[in-house]
Protein backbone atom coordinates (compact mmCIF):
# COMPACT_ATOMS: atom_id res chain seq x y z
CA UNK A 1 0.00 0.00 0.00
CA UNK A 2 1.05 3.43 -1.37
CA UNK A 3 1.24 6.58 1.41
CA UNK A 4 1.00 10.52 0.76
CA UNK A 5 2.86 12.26 -0.46
CA UNK A 6 3.61 9.27 -3.02
CA UNK A 7 2.74 10.42 -5.90
CA UNK A 8 0.35 7.91 -7.20
CA UNK A 9 -1.00 9.40 -10.03
CA UNK A 10 1.87 10.16 -11.62
CA UNK A 11 2.77 6.01 -11.35
CA UNK A 12 -0.15 5.51 -12.59
CA UNK A 13 0.15 8.01 -15.71
CA UNK A 14 4.21 6.30 -16.14
CA UNK A 15 2.45 2.53 -16.15
CA UNK A 16 -0.12 3.16 -18.48
CA UNK A 17 2.63 5.44 -20.99
CA UNK A 18 4.97 2.23 -20.62
CA UNK A 19 2.80 -0.51 -19.75
CA UNK A 20 5.80 -2.35 -17.22
CA UNK A 21 5.24 -5.27 -16.07
CA UNK A 22 3.12 -5.16 -12.90
CA UNK A 23 2.55 -7.57 -10.58
CA UNK A 24 -0.77 -6.05 -9.22
CA UNK A 25 -2.78 -3.66 -10.78
CA UNK A 26 -1.72 -0.83 -9.96
CA UNK A 27 -5.62 1.14 -10.76
CA UNK A 28 -6.78 -0.52 -8.03
CA UNK A 29 -4.70 1.77 -5.60
CA UNK A 30 -7.16 4.43 -4.74
CA UNK A 31 -10.02 2.40 -4.00
CA UNK A 32 -7.87 0.53 -1.29
CA UNK A 33 -7.09 3.69 0.36
CA UNK A 34 -10.49 4.40 2.03
CA UNK A 35 -12.12 1.29 4.69
CA UNK A 36 -15.58 1.72 2.95
CA UNK A 37 -14.86 1.06 -0.54
CA UNK A 38 -12.21 -1.86 1.12
CA UNK A 39 -15.49 -3.37 2.60
CA UNK A 40 -17.62 -2.83 -0.90
CA UNK A 41 -15.46 -4.23 -3.04
CA UNK A 42 -15.33 -7.25 -0.08
CA UNK A 43 -19.18 -7.47 -0.78
CA UNK A 44 -19.57 -7.29 -4.23
CA UNK A 45 -17.12 -10.11 -4.36
CA UNK A 46 -18.82 -12.25 -1.88
CA UNK A 47 -16.25 -12.18 0.77
CA UNK A 48 -17.76 -12.32 4.25
CA UNK A 49 -17.20 -9.36 6.30
CA UNK A 50 -18.88 -8.37 9.62
CA UNK A 51 -21.66 -6.59 9.74
CA UNK A 52 -21.17 -2.74 9.58
CA UNK A 53 -22.50 0.79 9.74
CA UNK A 54 -20.67 3.66 8.14
CA UNK A 55 -20.30 7.35 9.93
CA UNK A 56 -19.58 10.13 7.28
CA UNK A 57 -19.58 12.80 8.92
CA UNK A 58 -18.80 15.25 5.86
CA UNK A 59 -21.60 14.05 4.17
CA UNK A 60 -23.42 15.22 7.58
CA UNK A 61 -24.18 12.01 9.35
CA UNK A 62 -25.05 12.72 12.85
CA UNK A 63 -24.47 10.19 15.80
CA UNK A 64 -26.19 9.60 18.89
CA UNK A 65 -25.84 7.09 21.32
CA UNK A 66 -28.60 5.46 23.05
CA UNK A 67 -29.32 3.39 26.02
CA UNK A 68 -28.03 3.55 29.62
CA UNK A 69 -24.86 2.59 28.37
CA UNK A 70 -24.60 4.02 25.31
CA UNK A 71 -24.35 0.49 23.99
CA UNK A 72 -26.58 1.44 20.82
CA UNK A 73 -25.20 3.79 18.16
CA UNK A 74 -27.85 5.30 15.84
CA UNK A 75 -26.10 6.86 12.53
CA UNK A 76 -28.72 9.63 11.40
CA UNK A 77 -28.71 11.23 7.79
CA UNK A 78 -31.64 13.83 7.07
CA UNK A 79 -30.28 15.08 3.95
CA UNK A 80 -30.35 11.20 2.61
CA UNK A 81 -32.94 10.08 4.91
CA UNK A 82 -30.61 7.22 6.36
CA UNK A 83 -30.66 5.85 9.94
CA UNK A 84 -28.50 3.04 11.34
CA UNK A 85 -27.67 1.31 14.27
CA UNK A 86 -25.15 -0.88 15.42
CA UNK A 87 -25.15 -2.03 19.06
CA UNK A 88 -21.25 -3.01 21.41
CA UNK A 89 -19.92 -4.65 21.20
CA UNK A 90 -18.49 -2.92 18.29
CA UNK A 91 -15.06 -1.91 16.26
CA UNK A 92 -14.77 2.20 15.59
CA UNK A 93 -12.13 2.24 12.20
CA UNK A 94 -11.12 5.47 11.25
CA UNK A 95 -12.16 5.25 7.33
CA UNK A 96 -8.46 6.16 6.59
CA UNK A 97 -7.13 2.66 6.63
CA UNK A 98 -3.17 4.21 7.10
CA UNK A 99 -4.28 5.47 10.49
CA UNK A 100 -4.11 2.07 12.69
CA UNK A 101 -5.93 4.15 15.74
CA UNK A 102 -8.66 1.44 16.26
CA UNK A 103 -11.06 1.19 19.16
CA UNK A 104 -13.07 -1.66 20.42
CA UNK A 105 -16.51 -0.61 22.56
CA UNK A 106 -17.36 -2.79 25.12
CA UNK A 107 -20.76 -3.74 26.23
CA UNK A 108 -21.90 -1.69 29.22
CA UNK A 109 -18.24 0.38 28.49
CA UNK A 110 -14.64 0.47 28.08
CA UNK A 111 -12.56 1.04 25.53
CA UNK A 112 -9.88 -0.70 24.09
CA UNK A 113 -7.69 1.37 21.71
CA UNK A 114 -5.22 -0.05 19.34
CA UNK A 115 -2.26 1.61 17.97
CA UNK A 116 0.67 0.90 15.79
CA UNK A 117 2.78 -1.18 18.19
CA UNK A 118 5.75 0.90 20.16
CA UNK A 119 8.07 -1.97 21.19
CA UNK A 120 6.13 -4.10 23.07
CA UNK A 121 2.85 -2.37 23.44
CA UNK A 122 -0.38 -2.51 20.89
CA UNK A 123 -3.19 -1.33 22.69
CA UNK A 124 -4.80 0.21 25.97
CA UNK A 125 -7.91 -0.22 27.65
CA UNK A 126 -9.81 2.60 28.98
CA UNK A 127 -12.43 0.59 31.64
CA UNK A 128 -14.81 3.68 32.55
CA UNK A 129 -14.86 5.04 28.25
CA UNK A 130 -18.33 4.62 26.79
CA UNK A 131 -18.58 7.26 24.28
CA UNK A 132 -17.17 7.03 20.77
CA UNK A 133 -15.05 9.55 19.11
CA UNK A 134 -16.58 12.76 17.72
CA UNK A 135 -15.07 13.32 15.14
CA UNK A 136 -14.18 11.89 12.03
CA UNK A 137 -15.65 9.22 9.41
CA UNK A 138 -15.60 5.53 10.77
CA UNK A 139 -16.64 2.70 9.75
CA UNK A 140 -18.04 0.59 12.84
CA UNK A 141 -18.06 -2.71 12.53
CA UNK A 142 -19.67 -5.90 14.98
CA UNK A 143 -16.83 -7.37 17.00
CA UNK A 144 -16.39 -10.85 17.11
CA UNK A 145 -14.51 -12.60 19.84
CA UNK A 146 -11.71 -14.07 17.37
CA UNK A 147 -10.98 -18.20 17.91
CA UNK A 148 -8.01 -18.86 20.27
CA UNK A 149 -7.42 -15.19 20.93
CA UNK A 150 -5.72 -14.84 17.82
CA UNK A 151 -5.72 -13.12 14.56
CA UNK A 152 -4.87 -14.46 11.50
CA UNK A 153 -2.89 -12.94 8.71
CA UNK A 154 -3.15 -13.95 5.25
CA UNK A 155 0.13 -13.40 2.43
CA UNK A 156 -1.34 -14.11 -0.77
CA UNK A 157 1.35 -14.87 -3.71
CA UNK A 158 -1.25 -15.68 -6.81
CA UNK A 159 -2.99 -18.59 -5.81
CA UNK A 160 -0.21 -19.52 -2.95
CA UNK A 161 -1.96 -18.67 0.40
CA UNK A 162 0.48 -18.63 3.84
CA UNK A 163 -1.22 -18.13 6.97
CA UNK A 164 0.45 -17.02 10.21
CA UNK A 165 -1.64 -16.25 13.18
CA UNK A 166 -0.31 -14.07 16.25
CA UNK A 167 -2.30 -12.61 19.52
CA UNK A 168 -5.18 -10.40 18.64
CA UNK A 169 -3.49 -7.35 19.73
CA UNK A 170 -6.55 -5.98 22.08
CA UNK A 171 -6.40 -9.23 24.43
CA UNK A 172 -3.99 -7.61 26.81
CA UNK A 173 -2.00 -5.13 24.31
CA UNK A 174 1.69 -6.97 25.01
CA UNK A 175 3.01 -8.18 22.15
CA UNK A 176 4.81 -11.84 22.31
CA UNK A 177 8.09 -11.05 20.90
CA UNK A 178 10.56 -14.18 19.90
CA UNK A 179 14.47 -14.18 21.20
CA UNK A 180 15.14 -12.34 18.43
CA UNK A 181 12.79 -9.51 18.44
CA UNK A 182 10.15 -10.71 15.77
CA UNK A 183 6.53 -11.05 17.34
CA UNK A 184 5.35 -14.34 17.85
CA UNK A 185 3.48 -16.05 14.88
CA UNK A 186 2.62 -19.37 14.36
CA UNK A 187 1.66 -20.76 11.15
CA UNK A 188 -1.78 -21.52 10.15
CA UNK A 189 -3.26 -24.03 8.05
CA UNK A 190 -6.29 -22.91 6.06
CA UNK A 191 -9.27 -24.64 5.37
CA UNK A 192 -10.98 -25.35 1.84
CA UNK A 193 -13.41 -22.69 3.00
CA UNK A 194 -11.10 -20.22 4.11
CA UNK A 195 -9.14 -20.59 0.81
CA UNK A 196 -11.99 -20.12 -1.16
CA UNK A 197 -12.13 -16.94 0.74
CA UNK A 198 -8.92 -15.65 0.16
CA UNK A 199 -9.00 -16.38 -3.74
CA UNK A 200 -12.16 -14.22 -4.01
CA UNK A 201 -10.22 -11.43 -1.77
CA UNK A 202 -7.24 -11.29 -4.47
CA UNK A 203 -9.64 -11.33 -7.12
CA UNK A 204 -11.68 -8.41 -6.04
CA UNK A 205 -8.86 -6.58 -5.88
CA UNK A 206 -6.97 -7.80 -8.65
CA UNK A 207 -3.54 -8.60 -6.49
CA UNK A 208 -0.93 -10.74 -7.59
CA UNK A 209 0.49 -9.93 -3.71
CA UNK A 210 -1.94 -9.18 -0.81
CA UNK A 211 -2.03 -9.52 2.62
CA UNK A 212 -4.81 -9.93 4.64
CA UNK A 213 -6.57 -10.22 8.06
CA UNK A 214 -9.13 -13.63 8.08
CA UNK A 215 -10.97 -13.36 11.60
CA UNK A 216 -12.01 -16.98 13.04
CA UNK A 217 -15.73 -16.25 14.95
CA UNK A 218 -17.28 -18.74 16.51
CA UNK A 219 -18.25 -21.43 14.90
CA UNK A 220 -17.78 -21.76 11.44
CA UNK A 221 -17.89 -17.44 10.55
CA UNK A 222 -15.08 -16.76 8.92
CA UNK A 223 -14.83 -13.10 7.90
CA UNK A 224 -12.19 -10.63 5.83
CA UNK A 225 -11.67 -7.26 8.40
CA UNK A 226 -8.25 -5.93 6.74
CA UNK A 227 -6.71 -5.64 3.78
CA UNK A 228 -3.25 -4.24 3.82
CA UNK A 229 -2.05 -4.49 0.17
CA UNK A 230 1.10 -5.66 -0.79
CA UNK A 231 2.76 -7.27 2.28
CA UNK A 232 5.36 -10.00 2.54
CA UNK A 233 6.06 -12.41 5.31
CA UNK A 234 9.37 -11.43 7.56
CA UNK A 235 10.79 -14.44 8.93
CA UNK A 236 9.51 -17.76 7.28
CA UNK A 237 12.16 -19.35 4.74
CA UNK A 238 9.40 -21.72 3.47
CA UNK A 239 7.40 -18.72 2.68
CA UNK A 240 10.23 -16.82 1.24
CA UNK A 241 11.16 -19.97 -1.50
CA UNK A 242 7.69 -20.44 -2.88
CA UNK A 243 6.84 -17.41 -2.62
CA UNK A 244 10.22 -16.62 -5.07
CA UNK A 245 9.35 -19.21 -7.05
CA UNK A 246 5.40 -17.96 -7.71
CA UNK A 247 6.61 -14.78 -8.32
CA UNK A 248 9.40 -15.25 -10.61
CA UNK A 249 7.12 -18.25 -12.59
CA UNK A 250 4.28 -15.29 -12.61
CA UNK A 251 6.61 -12.51 -14.01
CA UNK A 252 7.98 -14.50 -16.85
CA UNK A 253 4.79 -15.52 -17.74
CA UNK A 254 3.71 -12.11 -17.75
CA UNK A 255 6.75 -11.20 -20.21
CA UNK A 256 5.84 -14.38 -22.54
CA UNK A 257 2.44 -12.93 -22.98
CA UNK A 258 4.82 -9.48 -24.37
CA UNK A 259 4.63 -6.93 -22.15
CA UNK A 260 5.60 -3.12 -23.48
CA UNK A 261 8.92 -3.37 -21.83
CA UNK A 262 11.51 0.04 -22.38
CA UNK A 263 14.34 -1.15 -25.13
CA UNK A 264 17.63 -1.52 -22.90
CA UNK A 265 19.12 -0.41 -25.93
CA UNK A 266 18.06 2.75 -26.19
CA UNK A 267 19.67 5.21 -24.00
CA UNK A 268 17.46 6.65 -21.79
CA UNK A 269 18.48 10.20 -22.97
CA UNK A 270 16.72 8.89 -25.97
CA UNK A 271 14.23 7.39 -24.48
CA UNK A 272 13.59 10.11 -22.67
CA UNK A 273 12.81 11.94 -26.24
CA UNK A 274 10.33 9.03 -27.31
CA UNK A 275 8.48 9.78 -24.47
CA UNK A 276 8.18 13.13 -24.61
CA UNK A 277 6.89 12.51 -28.33
CA UNK A 278 4.07 10.15 -26.59
CA UNK A 279 3.41 12.40 -24.44
CA UNK A 280 2.48 14.99 -26.99
CA UNK A 281 0.05 13.09 -28.85
CA UNK A 282 -3.44 14.20 -27.67
CA UNK A 283 -4.03 10.72 -26.18
CA UNK A 284 -1.35 11.10 -23.69
CA UNK A 285 -3.00 14.77 -22.71
CA UNK A 286 -3.67 13.75 -19.17
CA UNK A 287 -0.14 11.72 -19.03
CA UNK A 288 1.51 14.39 -20.56
CA UNK A 289 0.23 16.65 -17.72
CA UNK A 290 1.09 14.70 -14.78
CA UNK A 291 4.52 12.87 -15.87
CA UNK A 292 7.33 15.35 -16.77
CA UNK A 293 9.75 12.98 -19.01
CA UNK A 294 12.78 14.69 -17.88
CA UNK A 295 11.74 12.88 -15.14
CA UNK A 296 11.80 9.41 -16.87
CA UNK A 297 15.47 8.40 -15.55
CA UNK A 298 15.26 8.66 -12.18
CA UNK A 299 11.37 6.76 -11.92
CA UNK A 300 13.42 3.71 -14.24
CA UNK A 301 16.00 4.14 -11.34
O1 LIG B 1 2.45 -5.25 5.72
P1 LIG B 1 3.84 -4.68 5.80
O2 LIG B 1 4.91 -5.70 5.61
O3 LIG B 1 3.99 -3.44 5.00
O4 LIG B 1 4.07 -4.28 7.35
C1 LIG B 1 3.23 -3.35 7.98
C2 LIG B 1 2.57 -4.03 9.15
O5 LIG B 1 1.88 -5.15 8.65
P2 LIG B 1 0.25 -5.15 8.63
O6 LIG B 1 -0.14 -4.00 7.76
O7 LIG B 1 -0.06 -6.50 8.12
O8 LIG B 1 -0.17 -4.96 10.06
C3 LIG B 1 3.59 -4.52 10.16
O9 LIG B 1 2.86 -5.02 11.25
P3 LIG B 1 2.89 -6.53 11.65
O10 LIG B 1 2.32 -7.28 10.50
O11 LIG B 1 4.33 -6.90 11.91
O12 LIG B 1 2.05 -6.57 12.86
C4 LIG B 1 4.43 -3.38 10.65
O13 LIG B 1 5.42 -3.91 11.48
P4 LIG B 1 5.73 -3.28 12.90
O14 LIG B 1 4.56 -2.55 13.45
O15 LIG B 1 7.00 -2.54 12.80
O16 LIG B 1 5.88 -4.59 13.74
P5 LIG B 1 7.19 -5.30 14.27
O17 LIG B 1 8.03 -5.60 13.07
O18 LIG B 1 7.81 -4.35 15.24
O19 LIG B 1 6.66 -6.53 14.94
C5 LIG B 1 5.09 -2.67 9.50
O20 LIG B 1 5.74 -1.53 10.04
P6 LIG B 1 7.30 -1.23 9.79
O21 LIG B 1 7.99 -2.56 9.71
O22 LIG B 1 7.68 -0.42 10.95
O23 LIG B 1 7.30 -0.47 8.50
C6 LIG B 1 4.06 -2.18 8.50
O24 LIG B 1 4.73 -1.61 7.42
P7 LIG B 1 4.25 -0.16 6.87
O25 LIG B 1 2.81 -0.37 6.50
O26 LIG B 1 5.16 0.04 5.73
O27 LIG B 1 4.44 0.77 8.00
N1 LIG C 1 -14.72 -6.97 13.49
C1 LIG C 1 -13.75 -7.30 14.32
N2 LIG C 1 -13.98 -8.18 15.34
C2 LIG C 1 -12.99 -8.53 16.18
N3 LIG C 1 -11.75 -8.01 16.15
C3 LIG C 1 -11.47 -7.13 15.17
C4 LIG C 1 -12.44 -6.73 14.20
N4 LIG C 1 -11.87 -5.85 13.37
C5 LIG C 1 -10.61 -5.68 13.80
N5 LIG C 1 -10.36 -6.45 14.89
C6 LIG C 1 -9.09 -6.51 15.65
O1 LIG C 1 -8.49 -5.24 15.57
C7 LIG C 1 -7.21 -5.36 14.93
C8 LIG C 1 -6.96 -4.13 14.08
O2 LIG C 1 -7.99 -4.03 13.10
P1 LIG C 1 -7.62 -3.77 11.57
O3 LIG C 1 -6.75 -4.90 11.13
O4 LIG C 1 -8.86 -3.54 10.83
O5 LIG C 1 -6.80 -2.42 11.72
P2 LIG C 1 -5.45 -1.94 11.09
O6 LIG C 1 -4.99 -0.79 11.88
O7 LIG C 1 -5.67 -1.74 9.66
O8 LIG C 1 -4.47 -3.17 11.34
P3 LIG C 1 -3.10 -3.55 10.56
O9 LIG C 1 -2.02 -3.17 11.52
O10 LIG C 1 -3.23 -5.03 10.37
O11 LIG C 1 -3.03 -2.81 9.27
C9 LIG C 1 -7.26 -6.66 14.16
O12 LIG C 1 -5.97 -7.16 13.99
C10 LIG C 1 -8.13 -7.53 15.06
O13 LIG C 1 -7.37 -8.07 16.12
Amino acid sequence: MYSPPFPLDKVLAYCDLRRPVLVNNLHMQPHMMDRRQIRNLLDQAGVPTPDAVFVDRDDGDVVEQRGENGDTLVVKNIKRKKEFAISKPFVEKPVNPEDHNVYIYYKGGGVRQLFRKTKNESSRLDPSEKKVRTTGSYVYEEFYQPAECADVKVYAVGDFFYAQSRKAPHIDGVVDRDPTGREVRVPVVLSGRELEICRKATTAFDQFVLGFDLLRGPGDKRFVIDVNGWSLVKNSDEYASRCGKVLAEHIVALLEKGADLPDPNIPTHNRSSRLQSAAQQPSSKQTSELFDPSQESTCVA
